[in-house]
């Protein structure tokens, strides 16, 4: 049982999916581990570090994934300039034979942050290539903005930096960016366990890429199965209109 939802599908440019729950895939212990994770995920999209992967004959991951019959979302983790990302993304559309980016350039190694005039500025080249760009940004509305009026698919605001699993820090500024945006918000970066998924969903984002919290997790196929679960919650709740919260207690039955 997974997310998936024929549906309720996930629109980002062109592409249509079933399931809002994308997987990156670094960090599994090795490949049957992920490929159990990334079946039990649901899983229709999973992205893969293009600086990183063996683009050749044989490269595991890539194999796995397209057996698997799951979309790969090159990434271009590891760049450091606009000019990387998008001499990146250009080799990886060449070899992988797709639009698809996500657009990713860290500013540093310690925090893996986004560098967001980088960001924006290789957004509206590729924009201009004619792909269809996911940009990984910090939680910042105004950044948000800016990545979509330079032709972004779908934004990618992080809830707390890569791989700390510190959850959803600003869960504020994440409401204010879902409240604009024209496109898919994307909740990427720093998911801890399955409520911090289902929270990202609760917000108003429109699906979660998450990555360490089930590649790294004791049993990661569990854990992709709650992933998977939360994401589902957090969307029926969103759509069910939370309760308002208040100050003082209110008699859940009337008084006689
Ligand atoms: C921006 C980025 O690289 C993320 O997609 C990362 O792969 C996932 O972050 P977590 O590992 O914290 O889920």
């Amino acid at each position: 049982m997974t997310d998936a939802n024929p549906a309720d599908p996930l629109v980002i440019g062109d592409h249509k999916l079933s399931s809002r729950l994308i997987i990156g895939t670094g960090g599994a212990a090795n490949l049957e581990v992920l490929e159990r994770a990334l079946v039990a995920s649901g899983t229709e999209l999973t992205t893969v570090a293009m600086r990183r992967a063996d683009l050749g004959a044989g490269s595991g991951v890539l194999d796995l994934v397209r057996r698997l019959g799951i979309t790969v979302l090159p990434n271009t983790a590891g760049c450091r300039t606009a000019a990387e990302a998008v001499l990146t993304a250009e080799l990886a559309r060449e070899a992988l034979e797709t639009d698809l980016v996500k657009l990713e350039v860290h500013a540093d190694d310690r925090t893996l942050l986004p560098d967001p005039t980088e960001t924006v500025d290789a957004a509206a080249q590729l924009v201009e290539a004619g792909f269809t760009v996911l940009a990984y940004t910090n939680d910042d509305p105004v950044t948000a903005l800016r990545l979509e009026e330079a032709g972004c698919a779908a934004v990618m605001p992080l809830g707390s930096p890569i791989g700390t699993g510190l959850g959803i820090r600003n869960p504020h500024n994440i409401e204010l960016i879902v409240s604009r945006a024209g496109v898919p918000v994307i909740l990427d970066a720093g998911i801890g366990t399955a409520s911090d998924a289902a929270q990202a969903m609760e917000l108003g984002c429109s699906a979660v890429l998450l990555s360490t919290a089930v590649t790294r997790a004791q049993d990661p196929e569990r854990m992709a199965s709650a992933m998977s679960a939360a994401v589902t919650a957090g969307r029926l709740a969103r759509e069910a209109g939370r309760i308002p919260k208040r100050f003082w207690a209110q008699a859940s039955s009337p008084p006689r």
